[in-house]
């Protein structure tokens, strides 16, 4: 047996056996197999003035008809092993290895939900069909193309909504539908059940069985592993850039990735037991859990829609209150209601533990009592550094005012003033794990911590109440650790919580209540 001979077209000659998972030793005659779609053979990948490659040593091959995993903690790289199959990484640094390619077409869907949607259509339907439209494909064809892919996806009766007028989860099945309608033979997708239900992804998750049944090949890569990960034929696990070396059983079955390889690798197990006490109440709780907001007959028209339809509920002192809902059911929309964001009919009532109606002010007069973090930290960021934003989200004179009393300050209180707001925004810095990144850009952080710095900022206005927005998204387990125990300071503190997620375990460990929202209204679960 030569050393030097290949066994498949992509091979580079290796030591004994090939790498390739075939079946068995491939040095003898191959049994024929489904073929490669991409191979990425001692790849490695570091950014443009970056100390540390990002990527190493990284084999992996996609054969067609198959779906494979790839996930690690933030920061292990599995961005960048996404963007480097898709071929995205070229002028962002410098690559070694090889990486071939055997098909004509991969389409992305990347990690950022905000950066989704091209910004160039109106409706849902032409959004879809853009990505044939812009290779020159007729129109005809491409409409008829985008329509099948909505309906696979189940957002068909959408087809006619304008895109400004989408939740979360609608905005991301969208942009999954234009990719699907170019017929990519290969399917990379990073964080892909970010903000889905889950009856959106069991769908997403049948619509990708079809496209394997059809040929093609699927690589997600993300921080957790969840209903759709678990669809995939082999997990494998990304460490500091470097696929884990262990014997091919550990690049596991999907279905059987257990609890340790996943805490192992810091990945977050959105379909574990919840454990127990991860929220266990505070020792003392000295207002008794007083009710610090009490919403009734809360009411949205959005579009023509109701949206919600006569909302009650109340938020007590040291607890955390869970909504859960459908992708579309209302939650953004409660949650930005209460916030002053969204208009609501004229019976709402929203009353502070004072018994002041909230509903009739605007909302920069309830920030004090009600702090919101919407779902795309974008639209509540707009400093050029973290630092600067968190900086910004108390104005001075807010924060003077409040201690004294609205006079006029004298030059050495204004110095005061300053100086404690500088040390309130280092200590909320290190609370939300951005110290880091005091000095980085608020877009050029990764989404999860664009989130953070919208939840610093929201804890620098001292609120009683702190709604949001499905603040999970793209977290690994350590991140969720920390998430978890900033709710559990602020409740323990006194403060209520009124958050929105799709993550039942994480749902099930940090909320003292849980809500489900249905047809605009609300039902303890
Ligand atoms: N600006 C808007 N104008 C009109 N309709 C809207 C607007 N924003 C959202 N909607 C619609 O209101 C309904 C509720 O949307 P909302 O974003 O509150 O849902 P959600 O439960 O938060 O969904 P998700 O889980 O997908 O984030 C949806 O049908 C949505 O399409």
């Amino acid at each position: 047996m030569s050393p030097l001979r290949r066994c498949c077209w992509w091979q580079a000659p290796s030591q004994g056996c090939c790498r390739c998972p075939r079946p068995r030793n491939c040095w003898g005659s191959p049994v024929p197999e489904h073929p490669a779609l991409l191979h990425l053979e001692d790849y490695g990948f570091v950014y443009r003035g970056a100390q540390v490659t990002a990527l190493n040593g990284v084999h992996l091959t996609l054969r067609s008809g198959e779906a494979v995993a790839v996930l690690g903690a933030q920061g292990a790289g599995t961005s960048t092993l996404a963007r480097a199959v898709a071929g995205l990484l070229d002028e962002h640094g410098h690559s070694a290895g090889i990486r071939l390619f055997s098909g004509s077409r991969i389409g992305m869907l990347g990690e950022d939900p905000e950066a989704q949607l091209t910004g160039l259509t109106r409706t849902v339907w032409d959004e879809a069909a853009l990505p044939g439209r812009l290779l020159g494909r007729p129109l005809q064809a491409c409409l008829n193309d985008a329509q099948d892919s909505l309906a696979a996806l189940g957002i068909w009766d959408l087809a006619d909504r304008q895109l400004s007028t989408l939740s979360g989860g609608e905005r991301q099945l969208t942009a999954l539908a234009g990719l699907l309608t170019l017929r990519p033979e290969v399917l990379v997708l990073d964080q892909p059940s970010q903000a889905l239900d889950h009856g959106a992804r069991d769908r997403l998750a049948r619509c990708l069985e079809q496209f394997r049944a059809n040929g093609g090949a699927v690589l997600i890569t993300g921080h957790q592993h969840d209903e759709l990960t678990a669809t995939c034929g082999r997990v494998v696990f990304l460490d500091h850039g470097r696929l884990a070396e262990v014997p091919p059983s550990s690049t596991v079955h999907a279905a059987a990735a257990d609890r340790t390889e996943l805490d192992r690798h810091g990945v977050w197990h959105t379909q574990n037991q919840p454990v127990a006490d991860a929220h266990a109440p505070p020792p003392s709780r000295s207002d008794g859990g007083r009710a610090l907001l009490t919403v009734t007959g809360l009411s949205v028209r959005r579009s023509g829609t109701q949206v919600l339809d006569g909302v009650g509920l109340e938020l007590r002192a040291g607890e955390t209150t869970v909504l859960r809902g459908a992708n579309g059911s209302g939650k953004s929309t409660l949650l930005s209601a209460l916030a002053g964001g969204v208009v609501t009919e004229p019976q709402t009532r929203i009353a502070d533990s004072a018994g002041r109606d909230l509903a009739v002010l605007p909302a920069h007069l309830r920030a004090g009592c009600l702090a919101w973090v919407g779902q795309d930290p974008g639209e509540q960021l707009s400093a050029s550094t973290v630092r600067g934003e968190l900086h910004s989200a108390v104005p001075l004179h807010t924060a003077v005012q409040r201690h004294r009393g609205g006079r006029r300050l004298r030059r050495e209180e204004r110095q005061r003033a300053t100086a404690e707001r500088a040390e309130q925004v280092q200590q909320v810095m290190t609370t939300a794990a951005l110290s880091h990144h005091a000095d980085d850009h608020p877009y050029d952080l990764l989404p999860a911590r664009r989130k953070d710095c919208v939840i610093a900022s929201a804890l620098l206005l001292n609120p009683s109440v702190l709604l949001l927005d499905e603040p999970t998204l793209g977290r690994d387990a350590k991140d969720m650790a920390r998430l978890s125990a900033l709710l559990k300071d602020f409740t323990d503190a006194g403060g209520a919580v009124l958050v929105a997620t799709h993550d039942e375990r994480w749902a099930a460990e940090i909320g003292d209540h849980q809500l489900h929202l249905r047809d605009g209204r609300l039902a303890e679960l």
